[in-house]
């Protein structure tokens, strides 16, 4: 379909989803439709499927789980038109209703920022009328917790903490990647694995210059998380979400710009709302890493070390086209979990994760100042917030190690004097007191790192 058809697109529906529980196959339909027709588009996600058939609870929630997910996943074929009318499938209470919109709004904000789409952030589904079935209430808190394996470190600091704390995790990822792959290999753990299949023709149309950028993945891959834990019968997802995923990379139109918006804290309550208004779930989903700065994750992270050869945490290595075999050592993302690593490990041991030195690289330089906040804002991209850097390069300016580094030399000369003051007093170790929804059974898990 030519651009100019699919710019003048006005609604974007959801005609049917269906689901084949002998083979885990999930169908989920979308249409874009306007006046020269419509697109019509197909999800396909099969989740694993169990040994044991699930029982006729878990069945009923996990249809109610499969109608958020329908929803949550069209955000991808929606932005290749981001016509102003959403037409939802079915009615909704107020929390789903609530979790959807700011999918489609807030969770779509980058990309409405760089289309230049201000109403975008202001769309209002269109919710046909009718009462929700309440959904049976379904307790599944005290089984085994499924833990989301993204490759990189943080959720290896999850993923360990529960297997030392007892709470003997699942490791699960959607369309793992041989990075994913090697990482569950590595724990010794018996993973479980779901596949999602984008439609094809979305390709095509990007290809051809259709409307394109950031959607918030870890809704998707939350809710898919969500689905297996119910299928197999087990416990809640335990995702590895630190607290600076949940700050804005910069304010637009008096609207927060977030590129981790699905891995905030604000994106959580309303998740695990939605969940238990529309799926009856107690206890369907949580961070366990909440609390933490990435900075107090990197230094836990450097406590293990069985992961060394394998752990990437560069979104490079996770395209779907043309990946990186593992860090590729020049997007913010490799230069911040470098920094953040250096002050809590030998030189000797990131230089063998990394594949080489990025202190010791003086064209890092320039990346490492948007970092720090020297110049322009914080980038697109999972990174922690301009003051753990701050803390991250006073604490390698400290060290015989590092602090002759070119890197870390000329950072040293360019942050104000006001930076390491900001330092000084930062609580980048303190767990926050803010809100943080990890239950009290799994509260101590962290501890059992440091123990
Ligand atoms: C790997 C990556 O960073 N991809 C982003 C990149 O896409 P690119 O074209 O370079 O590669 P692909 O990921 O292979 O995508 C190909 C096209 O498919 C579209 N698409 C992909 C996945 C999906 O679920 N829906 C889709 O429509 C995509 O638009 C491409 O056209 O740039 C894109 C545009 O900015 C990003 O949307 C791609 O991001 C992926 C969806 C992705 O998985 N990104 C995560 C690594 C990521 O950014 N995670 C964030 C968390 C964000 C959140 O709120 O969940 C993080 O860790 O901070
Ligand atoms: N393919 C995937 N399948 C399931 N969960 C995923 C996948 N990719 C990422 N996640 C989860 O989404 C959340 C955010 O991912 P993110 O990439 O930030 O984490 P990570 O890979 O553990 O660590 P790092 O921040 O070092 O890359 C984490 O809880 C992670 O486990």
């Amino acid at each position: 379909m030519p651009n100019t058809q699919l710019a003048r697109m006005d609604s974007f529906t959801f005609p049917s989803y269906s689901i084949d529980l002998s083979t885990g196959e999930a169908l989920f339909d979308y249409a874009l439709t306007g006046p020269d027709g419509e697109q019509r588009f197909t999800e396909v996600i099969t989740l694993p499927v169990p040994e044991q058939s699930p029982s006729d609870a878990a069945v009923a929630a996990l249809g109610r789980v499969l109608e958020l997910l329908h929803v949550v996943a069209g955000v991808s074929y929606y932005k290749a038109a981001a016509p102003g009318q959403l037409v939802l499938p079915a009615p909704l209470g107020p929390a789903a209703a609530e979790f959807v919109t700011a999918v489609y709004t807030k969770g779509l904000a980058e990309y409405a920022y760089r289309n230049q789409l201000p109403y975008v952030l202001e769309l209002t589904p269109q919710i046909p009328q009718g009462r929700v079935r309440p959904a049976a209430e379904y307790d599944n808190s005290d089984r085994r917790p499924l833990s989301a394996v993204g490759g990189g470190k943080d959720s290896i600091v999850s993923l360990e903490a529960l297997r030392r704390a007892g709470l003997d995790p699942v490791p699960f990822s959607v369309n793992p990647n041989h990075v994913i792959k090697a990482v569950n290999a590595a724990s010794g753990l018996t993973a479980l694995a779901a596949r999602r299949r984008l439609d094809p023709v979305l390709f095509e149309l990007n290809a051809a210059g259709a409307r394109n950028g950031h959607i918030p993945v870890t809704a998707i891959n939350s809710l898919i998380a969500v689905a297996t834990a119910v299928l197999h019968g087990l416990g809640p997802v335990v995702m590895s979400n630190e607290r600076s995923a949940s700050d804005p990379n910069l304010i637009w139109n008096g609207h927060e710009i977030n590129h981790q918006w699905s891995k905030g804290v604000a994106a959580e309550g309303l998740l695990r709302a939605a969940l238990a208004e529309h799926a009856g779930l107690t206890e369907p989903y949580f961070s366990l890493l909440r609390p933490l700065s990435e900075l107090h994750i990197a230094r836990l992270f450097a406590t293990i070390d069985r992961y060394d050869d394998v752990v990437t945490s560069c979104n490079a290595a996770f395209k779907l086209r043309d990946a990186s075999e593992r860090w590729c050592r020049d997007c913010p993302k490799c230069r911040f979990v470098f920094l953040a690593l250096a002050p809590f490990m030998s030189r000797q041991r990131i230089t063998h994760i990394f594949g080489g030195d990025l202190l010791a690289d003086a064209t890092q330089i320039p990346g490492y100042r948007e970092l720090l906040g020297i110049d322009g804002h914080k980038p697109f991209e999972c990174v922690g917030e301009v003051e753990e850097s701050v803390v991250a390069l006073s604490l390698l300016a400290q060290q015989p190690e590092w602090r002759d580094t070119p890197v870390v030399t000329a950072l040293v000369a360019a942050l104000p004097d006001t930076a390491w003051e900001t330092a000084a007093t930062s609580d980048t170790f303190t767990p926050s007191g803010g809100p943080s929804y990890v239950p009290p059974t799994y509260a101590k898990a962290l501890n059992s790192l440091t123990a």
